[in-house]
């Protein structure tokens, strides 16, 4: 993990290569503000675990850093750029919790289709099957898979073109241990090879699996560090803990 504390560099040049620098952020939906005066900094090149209950604004705060979010006051920069900026579309990925494929396609026909829509290079559809562990299952109709199969198909959407910035909406619900185990491989790899990534999940055993925590609740941030300085900090045998600790901290300060 990236030690900002220890970087060695002035703030400025450091902000100018953080993934995502977001401050002050409010969004408001419908009647409730869901985020306000949100502070955030993502190191490049790291695996970031967004975890909190449901409704405590994880997808609300990817949303804003994709660019698909309105904003009512605040910054998000995302790559060096604001959030949203056209330039940014090739090199951020965003994966909802709706699987955003062609039923009436099959896995490869699909891959194909994105990655001529995203100008990928086409030796890519191949690496990306691959890479999500769909070989077996490419010919077949998006229509006939299941639930964990098409959020792999919208995952594996994500990966072409090689994008630096990777945000996914609960990317392992509804996975068997053994695929969530694998995705999780993958996401370190993509972290290793330079990617940045953002995954959220309510589900808080997943924070083992990150190599740093944003916990969320209620559109607050309650922690952004690592699980064992998390759990050192708290005293806590593990997130859930720590977690529960945290809320009961902020509820009688
Ligand atoms: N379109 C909308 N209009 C009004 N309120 C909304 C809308 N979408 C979300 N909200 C509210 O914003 C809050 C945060 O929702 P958000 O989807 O960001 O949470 P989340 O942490 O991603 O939840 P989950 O884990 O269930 O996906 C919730 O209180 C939710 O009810």
């Amino acid at each position: 993990m990236v030690n900002l504390a220890r970087d060695p560099r002035s703030r400025p040049e450091r902000d100018a290569c953080l993934a995502v620098r977001i401050r002050g952020l409010r969004v408001i939906r419908g009647a409730r503000t869901v985020l306000d005066g949100f502070d955030l900094d993502v190191p490049p090149g790291t695996l970031t675990g967004l975890l909190g209950p449901s409704g405590s604004g994880k997808s609300t705060l990817m949303r804003a850093i994709v660019g698909v979010q309105k904003i009512a006051a605040g910054s998000v920069e995302v790559l060096g750029r604001p959030a949203g900026a056209a330039e940014l579309r090739s090199r951020v990925s965003y994966v909802t919790q709706a699987p955003s494929v062609y039923r009436d396609l099959t896995i490869r026909q699909n891959l194909r289709y994105f990655a001529d829509v995203l100008n990928a290079p086409g030796a890519d559809v191949d690496r990306v099957i691959e890479q999500v562990d769909l070989v077996r299952h490419a010919d077949q109709l998006a229509a006939n898979l299941s639930g964990g199969q098409l959020s792999r198909v919208s995952l594996a959407v994500a990966l072409l073109g090689t994008p630096e910035l990777l945000v996914l909406d609960e990317p392992t619900v509804g996975l068997d241990p053994v695929l969530r185990q694998e995705l999780w491989q993958l996401f370190h790899q993509l972290a290793a090879d330079g990617a940045t990534l953002l995954v959220s999940s309510h589900v808080m055993d997943e924070a083992e699996r990150c190599e740093r925590l944003v916990l969320l609740r209620e559109g607050a941030l309650l922690a952004d560090d690592s699980l064992p300085s998390l759990l050192e900090h708290t005293g806590t045998p593990d997130a859930e803990q720590a977690f529960l600790h945290l809320v009961s901290k902020a509820s009688h300060p």
